[in-house]
């Protein structure tokens, strides 16, 4: 499986090094590959990277992975609240990836996003890619009810209208989202960076539980790169918005040490739920990981009860560290989101990371 690094040295002149080892790729110091950011050995298809507002620190980590500065641009606000952009170098030719999650607030990151995207477009950018570690609006995937509207599509018609040639998106909240794209999408998850976490606690009698329906692929494929681990599903309902109910658990957790896999982590009703219904059928120990730590109220309260061990998320998402709680633990996918970057810059395969 693909092998990250562990956070590079600032030194804009250290290479990455590559070692393709039976489909996977692990990064070593063996054989070195001088970046053409760095060199500018291939100018006129240039890498630049650009950063939204909504999580600057994860852009600059992306940016430090690929030993390159983010781009200079300008945003503010006129007087009567909207928005201004404008990049503060020539781009033109070049293939800019800008880097913006759709997170609260979604609407003023969502377009930012586009106006970044437009303003790349008009200045001549030869390719234009969007990475979004959070896709905002993806639970509106399709309609629940009559006369709803299906967001999440709506939202990729206004990025791809915008100007995006691609999109980088991570763990995306439906598989079929990807298919709301009529561009190419590059789907990433952030498992090798929870795994390897995991990997390190050492647990023992495991089984991974998908916290709701929609959960399962997610949750199973995770289970098997846990050496096997067997694989639990819990049966949530929705009966208003924002309220989780679980019905029942399908599967065998007595005794055993649950990892509860889940996309995001919002009011955190699902899995605070579930994992009070694993710890009533005699589970031993409840792990929650998530890629995408939302975390609206009553999210810290609940997560903090004493129902987990752990509650194991990344840094898809700002975190306000005033927040914290004993329980959470924050890696990082920066290192992944940029090794995908340069992954697709040099048309490299991207899937085998996962494998
Ligand atoms: N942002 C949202 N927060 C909470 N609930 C949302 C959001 N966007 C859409 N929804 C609703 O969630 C359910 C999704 O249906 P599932 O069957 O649970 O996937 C639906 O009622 C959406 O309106
Ligand atoms: O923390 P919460 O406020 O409970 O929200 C997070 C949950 O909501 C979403 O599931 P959804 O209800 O869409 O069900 P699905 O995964 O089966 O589509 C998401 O996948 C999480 O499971
Ligand atoms: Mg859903
Ligand atoms: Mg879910």
């Amino acid at each position: 499986m693909y092998k990250y690094l562990s956070p590079r040295s600032q030194n804009k002149n250290e290479n990455i090094a590559m070692n393709a080892q039976r489909g996977s790729a692990v990064l070593s110091t063996a054989t070195l590959k001088v970046k053409p950011a760095i060199t500018g050995l291939t100018e006129n298809h240039r890498l630049r990277l650009f950063s939204g507002s909504a999580n600057l620190e994860l852009s600059q980590e992306v940016a430090r992975y690929l030993g390159m500065d983010l781009g200079p641009m300008i945003r503010k606000r006129f007087a009567d609240g909207e928005l201004y952009v404008q990049i503060q170098e020539s781009i033109r030719g070049c293939d800019v990836y800008l880097i913006q999650p759709s997170c609260n607030p979604v609407n003023d990151n969502l377009m930012e996003l586009l106006v970044m995207i437009d303003a790349c477009r008009r200045a001549s950018a030869r390719q234009i890619t969007a990475v979004i570690p959070y896709y905002g609006y993806a639970r509106a995937d399709r309609k629940t009810a009559g006369r709803e509207s299906i967001t999440a599509k709506l939202v990729a018609n206004l990025i791809t209208q915008a100007g995006a040639n691609r999109i980088l998106a991570m763990d995306l909240h439906s598989a079929q989202i990807q298919g709301y794209f009529d561009i190419p999408l590059d789907h990433v998850y952030s498992t090798p960076v929870l795994l390897e976490y995991l990997a390190s606690k050492d647990l023992s009698d495991i089984v991974v539980v998908s916290p709701d329906v929609g959960g399962v692929a997610r949750a199973r494929s995770f289970a098997k790169k846990l050496n096997d681990a067997p694989l639990a599903i819990i049966d949530k309902r929705r009966q208003a918005h924002n309220v989780a109910e679980v019905l029942n658990v399908i599967g065998d957790v007595k005794g055993k040490t649950a990892v509860m896999v889940d996309d995001m982590i919002d009011t955190a009703g699902t899995i605070s739920e579930g994992a009070r219904l694993l710890r009533k059928e005699g589970a031993r120990q409840v792990y929650a990981c998530a890629t995408h730590a939302v975390f609206s109220p009553p999210a810290v309260e609940r997560l903090s009860s004493g129902l987990f061990e752990e509650v194991i998320v990344t840094n898809t998402i700002p975190y306000d560290n005033s927040k914290n709680f004993p329980q959470l633990k924050r890696l990082s996918v920066a290192n992944l989101l940029g090794e995908t970057i340069w992954r697709i810059h040099e048309d490299n395969s991207v899937s085998s990371m996962f494998r």
